[in-house]
């Protein structure tokens, strides 16, 4: 009996990540109401906390009568002052907690002027172990008094004094002030002398003067008189003057000295060596003192932590720091519509008795048979009768699924990992898995990925979710109008839903001009285009050339990037840029991902075959760890066009319904892309298993949605600019004879003249010619004043009116 799986709709965890990021986020507004909220509130703990210490014996039988209005509370905050007190003085840390009022209102202050959170964390967490310690200490050396170290305190000091008795108590409590002291407070044995030596110099120089000192530095005055005019030093009666390099005071008496030039030489060695000089009521007795401080200590480890510390992070989104992501409902919600997921017990059984039936004919017997339905098929996971090799099974497979002879019928002998054999048979009702489903899944929403893109459900219901960073490339194909395009904008849906445009950038080549041109809106959010162009998505095969090579420079650049900041990745690369350790006046920068997405690689191929394969292949071979990824989509997967080379570096590929079975083995490496039944069946691989899955649906209206969305918010002043790369097409000032024209410039020419279009690829589709012959001849073509010079992405001007004058020009030459 087949055993019935009943799919439990997963109920959608709308935005969980995003609205709890948001909810953590203040607007200012907030932070200005809260941030007074909190000083005010701390200053009137404050009070209440004070007033306590008075007060508490007379209100303690009080605190019971919350709820009686007519109990009379001696406390400066009443009936709320004398409870919170009493709970966070007398059960909590006693005198100490005076420290938490302090931290309320500061929290306070740092909110109301948004100032750095992380050092406020360090107040709390300081002033916390400050508290539970002065708790402590006074549970040790006041235990009578409760009032002074709270129950916290008493009963943390007597667990202590169990454990390790009276001295252990001690010196734990010691230990621990010296961590304060050195880790908080910043002070070491050497810092420490050093405070103490300056303060016993300055102390007896204010009764009387150190004489001593006076004398020994007076045979140097008197030594050199010559520097005396150079040097005039004024000083006021009996003050002391702190000099570094030359430094004068304004002076109630003038009193000259002269300062040795040894003294001089030393100076400058040492920032921080200082010259004391003291003045006497007799201008003889001037006292001088050079003083060597010992360097001084650094107070934070390195400059970026203080950078990090005074500023905070880098962010990378504050210039769009109130860019909002797209919201959930901009996406069509099909199951209410449609329904989801019916299961259809008829349809069940007899598929059941099907395969039993059929399998029985070749003499398999089936120990067990469990059908799991999914959103377009459903799958029999059988297991054979003991005895019965799995490898016969498999050798059957087409003569079952002929049996069976239902279209996209596809087994799996054995399910890897399990031992059971399976066979995916079409639902007579398929379901569509709509993107908002796929997108609120908490699968996704919850996803730790640098690049997640959710792409639609499994057999077993459930999200299927991959990171395209670690793909790190992707190979779709499929036949026309099996849902290639839905796909892709699924890819590109699931980055938008997740990515802000400061983390991810598109580079978009469409060929067929309609797919993509939706994503037009989000230009100056999310794309990435060369400089100089107007589009940034890319329908010209010429420009695709440019373009992928200025993507090399790119990743060159970025790797040179890399380097100099010695870490392998750009995941790395970025979270040291955030800590504000690589500094961006060494070019440094935050680098978003890059993802190339090119629709119609076929026709590419076709028409600038090598041209593009090396860039691309260049890319996908090293560009992985840089952050620039490919996806790729062909309607045909010939040996061709996924040439050895590309295939060897895209391991990640979709298969959407093909043609032939030669089809699918050129992009998956084995059959069953041909079994499909169509409209977003898709398999996937990463290099070893597939995994059937029914693609996410999202129909252009909603993509348009979303488009619209994030276009109508503010924006960049322009796209992700790419490096400028300067195609063969730019050369000028070409001097190319008559005798080394190509055997079609006539033909090109009048190509070219009847067309008026001065374009390589004009001639490439005419002529039939590869892109670098058409190249050649629009510059042979330039040469002989046809075709104006090189224009950026316009095509150049034709110089020649018609053919008549064309060929008058021609017999001119000849
Ligand atoms: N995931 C899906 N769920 C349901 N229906 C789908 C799905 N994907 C595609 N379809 C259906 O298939 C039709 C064709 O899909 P799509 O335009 O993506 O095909 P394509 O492979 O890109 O075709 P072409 O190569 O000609 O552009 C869609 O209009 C839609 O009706």
């Amino acid at each position: 009996m087949a055993k019935k799986k009943t799919t439990t709709k997963r109920k959608s965890t709308k935005g969980s990540k995003t609205t709890l990021k948001e909810k953590l986020t203040f607007s200012r507004q907030q932070k200005v109401v809260l941030g007074s909220f909190l000083f005010f509130l701390g200053i009137g703990l404050f009070f209440a906390f004070i007033s306590f210490f008075y007060n508490w014996k007379i209100d303690q039988s009080e605190i019971s009568q919350f709820g009686n209005r007519e109990a009379e509370v001696k406390n400066w905050l009443s009936k709320f002052g004398a409870s919170v007190s009493h709970f966070f003085i007398f059960k909590g840390f006693g005198i100490s907690a005076l420290i938490l009022p302090v931290l309320i209102s500061l929290s306070g202050v740092y909110l109301f002027f948004d100032l750095n959170r992380k050092k406020l964390a360090g107040f709390w967490f300081w002033g916390i172990l400050v508290m539970l310690w002065i708790a402590v200490v006074f549970g040790f050396i006041e235990k009578e008094n409760g009032l002074l170290a709270g129950v916290i305190g008493y009963e943390i000091n007597d667990f202590l004094r169990d454990y390790i008795g009276f001295i252990g108590t001690v010196l734990v409590l010691a230990f621990l002030a010296i961590v304060y002291i050195v880790v908080r407070l910043q002070y070491t044995p050497e810092k420490i002398a050093v405070s103490l030596k300056n303060l016993e110099k300055k102390q007896p120089r204010k009764k009387t003067e150190n004489t001593a000192v006076a004398e020994e530095i007076q045979p140097v005055v008197e030594e050199t008189p010559e520097i005396t005019e150079k040097n005039d030093i004024t000083a006021t009666k009996n003050t002391e003057l702190e000099v570094e390099a030359s430094y004068v005071p304004v002076a109630d008496t003038t009193i000259s000295m002269a300062v040795d030039t040894t003294v001089e030489q030393k100076e400058p060695k040492n920032e921080t060596d200082k010259i004391v000089i003291k003045s006497e009521t007799d201008p003889e007795d001037i006292a001088m003192e050079v003083e060597t401080v010992v360097e001084e200590e650094e107070v934070v480890e390195s400059l970026s932590e203080k950078l990090v510390q005074d500023f905070g992070e880098f962010d990378p989104k504050l210039e769009l720091g109130n860019y909002r992501f797209p919201t959930i409902d901009l996406l069509k919600d099909y199951t209410s519509q449609l329904g989801g997921i019916t299961i259809d017990q008829g349809e069940l059984e007899e598929n059941k008795n099907r395969i039993v039936e059929t399998l029985k004919n070749y003499k398999i017997e089936i120990a067990q048979i469990k059908a799991t339905v999914g959103p377009t098929v459903t799958l029999y996971e059988i297991v054979p009768e003991a005895g019965i090799r799995i490898s016969k099974i498999k050798n059957l497979e087409d003569d079952i699924a002929l049996s069976l002879a239902a279209l996209g019928i596809r087994i799996i002998a054995p399910i890897p990992g399990k031992g059971t054999i399976g066979i995916e048979v079409p639902n007579k009702k398929s379901t569509i898995v709509s993107m908002r489903s796929a997108i609120s899944s908490s699968k996704f929403q919850n996803a730790e990925m640098e690049l997640p893109l959710s792409l639609g459900k499994t057999i077993s219901n459930e999200t299927f979710v991959v990171d395209l960073a670690k793909m790190p490339h992707l190979l779709m194909a499929g036949a026309t109008g099996q849902g290639k395009s839905v796909g892709l904008n699924a890819i590109l849906t699931s980055l938008l839903y997740k990515k802000h445009p400061a983390e991810v950038k598109f580079v978009l080549v469409d060929p067929k001009k309609v797919e993509l041109t939706l994503f037009n809106k989000i230009e100056r959010h999310f794309l990435a285009k060369l400089p100089d162009t107007e589009e940034a998505i890319i329908t010209d095969n010429t420009k695709v050339i440019n373009t992928l090579n200025s993507l090399c420079i790119e990743m060159d650049a970025r790797y040179d990037l890399l380097k100099s900041a010695m870490v392998r990745n750009i995941k790395e690369y970025n979270a040291k840029f955030i800590a504000r350790k690589l500094n961006p006046e060494n070019g440094h920068k935050f680098l978003p991902y890059i993802v190339l997405v090119i629709d119609e690689f076929a026709d590419l191929i076709m028409t600038a075959g090598k041209e593009v394969e090396t860039p691309i292949a260049r890319l996908a071979q090293l560009a992985r760890a840089i952050g620039i990824h490919l996806i790729i989509a062909t309607q045909r997967p010939s040996v061709n066009v996924i040439t050895g080379m590309i295939k060897a570096n895209f391991p990640a590929r979709i298969a959407f319904r093909v043609t032939s079975k030669i089809d699918s083995r050129t992009i998956l490496d084995s059959g069953g892309a041909d079994q499909l039944i169509g409209r977003g069946d898709m398999l996937y691989t990463q290099g070893n298993d597939l995994v059937r899955i029914q693609c996410a649906f999202v129909d252009t209206p909603e993509v348009e949605r979303i488009t619209e969305y994030i276009g109508g918010q503010k924006a960049y002043p322009d796209a992700h600019l790419l490096p400028e790369y300067v195609g063969e097409e730019s050369g000028t000032s070409i001097d190319i004879s008559v005798s080394d024209r190509d055997k079609l410039f006539a033909e090109a020419a009048e190509v070219i003249v009847t067309a008026q279009q001065g374009s390589a690829s004009l001639l490439q589709r005419k002529l039939k010619l590869g892109y670098n012959r058409a190249g050649r001849l629009i510059d042979q073509l330039e040469a002989a004043g046809i075709v104006g010079p090189f224009e950026g992405s316009k095509a150049r001007q034709v110089l020649v009116p018609d053919l008549t004058a064309l060929q008058k020009l021609l017999d001119e030459e000849g």
